[in-house]
């Protein structure tokens, strides 16, 4: 019987037209499934292809979904998440009415583009953090983050590919990053510049920093007078080439804190940042900061729920909010970036000021029915960066048309996001609470 499982997981994975002769007799959500396929047959597909123009943004916000893994196809997990193309992705929301009849919710999201199952680290990297590499030439600070629920493909994407339990550390968007930032270093333009790169490469876990280059030493953020953020005796390393810089992210990888949970036995459970960096005469010319975000599960998605799993959770949930805070800020040009929420957006304060810094955003979803609820947090969380941008063209429209009714809707609209912030804080301090109690 577990032969013919494993026959049938490898059909699945190889296509949907294998799956009807196994699909249709025991497959749990047969109805479901049968739904979102129908609805596919509608879809008019659009993939990315390499070709394609690459935007040059700001703010840049993306999503990329991962296939079903084995696991998954196994359990025969249903896809509930379609990616039409031109940015487009789709959630099937499988819900059920008071008197049980099946209808799917089909929720459509917008970013600036969207990667399908089929797309390569190479793809996901040319639209997002290599536009980004020009950045750092031009003396400005870039950032990428990559976000998602645990087990969702943030160090697949960032670190690289797995084969098995290694990792190839050459075909994540650190080490292509890299790669790009010593072709530039190598074109005349630059090479007369004097410019030197070196690498640091640390994580935060629970609020604390430590320093993966260096036998995971703890380090101290300081804050100087002219409140300039330190991350006191951080080592930066000198590197000369491309295998260098691999070389630091395999050894800075190996010793990241992890931790298993429902979704992956081996979990990041801390923010690790790898950062470029481009000095000139020992002054800090730009710097490119790569950063595998922690999963941003619920407490519930651990596999223990001790004192200091809880205590994670809740500081990685306090520092996402941050981060949500300080990109909001900075999408809005707002005087006010409030970095000094949390330990990881006070690292990262220079990604936040300056005219010259530019932010790309990774989504990460996991496609499986099972992990619909976290997908939409997912999609919400990254869909809040697009709405700034339409706000300020909505206020900008608003001043110049006079129009008293629309500018009333406008303030009522911001007052009822607000309310929404305040309530994700309170969701986030009644955590803690929570945690609290359970410490007592
Ligand atoms: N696009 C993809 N293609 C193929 N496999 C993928 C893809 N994305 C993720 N995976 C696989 O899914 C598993 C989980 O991925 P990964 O460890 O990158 O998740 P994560 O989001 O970093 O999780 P965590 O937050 O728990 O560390 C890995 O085995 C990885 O190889």
């Amino acid at each position: 019987q577990s032969d013919g499982l494993e026959i049938e997981a490898v059909l699945q994975s190889l296509g949907s037209s294998f799956d009807a002769p196994f699909g249709d007799t025991n497959r749990p959500n047969k109805q479901f499934y049968q739904m979102i396929e129908d609805f596919r047959e509608t879809l008019e597909v659009f993939p990315l292809s390499p070709s394609d123009t690459v935007e040059a943004h700001r703010i840049c916000v993306c999503v990329r979904k991962r296939p079903l893994n084995n696991k998954e196809v196994t359990k025969k997990e249903i896809d509930v998440v379609t990616i039409p193309g031109n940015g487009t992705l789709l959630v099937h929301e499988p819900k059920q009415k008071v008197d049980l009849t099946k209808y799917l919710d089909n929720q459509v999201f917008h970013f600036d583009y969207s990667f399908d199952e089929s797309s390569t680290n190479d793809l996901v990297y040319r639209f997002t953090a290599k536009p980004l590499v020009q950045t750092i030439f031009d003396g400005g600070m870039a950032t990428c983050f990559a976000y998602g629920q645990t087990g969702s493909g943030k160090t697949h994407t960032m670190g690289g590919d797995f084969s098995g339990k290694s990792q190839n550390s050459s075909k994540g968007i650190y080490a292509l990053a890299a790669q790009d930032v010593f072709t530039l270093l190598k074109q005349r333009r630059y090479s007369s510049q004097d410019l030197c790169p070196y690498v640091t490469f640390f994580e935060i876990y629970n609020g604390k920093v430590f320093d993966l280059l260096n036998k995971k030493a703890t380090l101290r953020v300081l804050e100087d007078e002219k409140q300039q953020v330190q991350v006191v005796g951080l080592q930066e390393m000198y590197v000369s080439c491309a295998e260098d810089v691999i070389k630091m992210i395999e050894m800075g990888s190996a010793c990241r804190t992890s931790g298993q949970t429902s979704a992956n036995a081996n979990s990041s459970r801390s923010h690790a940042i790898l950062q470029v960096i481009l000095r000139r005469r020992n002054q800090l010319h730009g710097k490119f900061s790569l950063v595998d975000l922690a999963g941003n599960e619920r407490g519930t998605d651990v596999s223990s729920n001790d004192r200091q799993t809880l205590a994670e959770t809740a500081e990685i949930n306090r520092s996402l909010l941050a981060l949500k805070e300080c990109i909001r800020s900075l999408g809005m040009d707002s005087q006010h970036i409030p970095f000094r929420m949390s330990k990881l957006t006070q690292v990262l304060r220079d990604s936040f000021i300056g005219e010259n810094s530019r932010t790309c955003m990774i989504a990460m979803v996991s496609p499986g029915m099972a992990s619909c609820d976290y997908t939409l947090n997912t999609l919400r969380y990254a869909d809040r960066y697009t709405q700034t941008h339409e706000w300020i063209v909505s206020i900008l429209l608003l001043i110049f048309s006079g129009n008293c009714f629309l500018c009333i809707l406008f303030l009522q609209l911001k007052l009822a996001l607000k309310n929404n912030l305040a309530c994700e804080q309170n969701n986030l301090n009644s955590q803690e609470t929570q945690y609290k109690v359970s410490v007592q």
